[in-house]
């Protein structure tokens, strides 16, 4: 696996390592020592498959709060979307950033996610699917969220959302950053 860090530190864009032959190609899709030796979390709890029928669907931002926060290893298993993250550490050089990358079914691209990041993403073909992998139990009463137009993130998107919860439209605006 190729890991590329972000403009934020402790979260990487990762590429496979195909293993080609006249079949195809072998690759690892995760690996817990690769994400040790760079001192990532790679506890897994949870695997989440996100199905999305319309372009445009967008689902975020959303973190957990202590004691339940939670690294994600995203990836996009069918069509193509545009996922970020925004940097919510108190103490981070880079607190209250974005960074948005394209993962598709092609690039076979994956994110790996930090602890006390927003998460989220728009899609950008129809029939999109992502599966992710998550460090943290699903905590229902610990999720916050950061929206999507939010001036105080003023998170670049490609485009408009089509599709969008009710919850997801409805993140009150920050006028001071969160806390996790
Ligand atoms: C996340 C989650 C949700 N649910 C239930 C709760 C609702 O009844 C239903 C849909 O939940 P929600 O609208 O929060 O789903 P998404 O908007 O796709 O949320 C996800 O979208 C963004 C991209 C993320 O990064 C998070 O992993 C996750 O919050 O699934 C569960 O039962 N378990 C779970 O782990």
């Amino acid at each position: 696996m190729h890991f590329t860090e972000t403009p934020l530190h402790g979260a990487f864009v990762i590429d496979i390592d195909p293993i080609a032959d006249d079949r195809g190609f072998f690759s690892r899709a995760f690996c817990a020592d690769e994400f040790g030796e760079l001192g990532l979390d790679g506890d897994v709890l949870q695997a989440n498959l996100s199905w999305n029928p319309s372009r445009g669907t967008l689902r975020g931002m959303h973190y957990q709060i202590e004691p339940y926060q939670e690294t994600k290893f995203v990836r996009c298993t069918r069509g193509a979307l545009y996922d970020v993250i925004v940097d919510l550490r108190p103490d981070s050089a880079t607190y209250r950033q974005s960074f948005g990358v394209e993962l598709t079914a092609d690039n076979r691209r994956a994110l790996f996610v930090p602890r006390d990041f927003a998460h989220g993403f728009i899609t950008l073909s129809d029939n999109t699917e992502a599966f992710y992998m998550v460090s943290q139990r699903y905590r229902p009463g610990s999720e916050r969220g950061i929206r999507w137009n939010d001036p105080f993130f003023s998170i670049q998107w490609p485009q408009e959302p089509r599709v969008i919860s009710d919850k997801d439209a409805s993140w009150s605006e920050y006028t001071e950053l969160p806390k996790c």
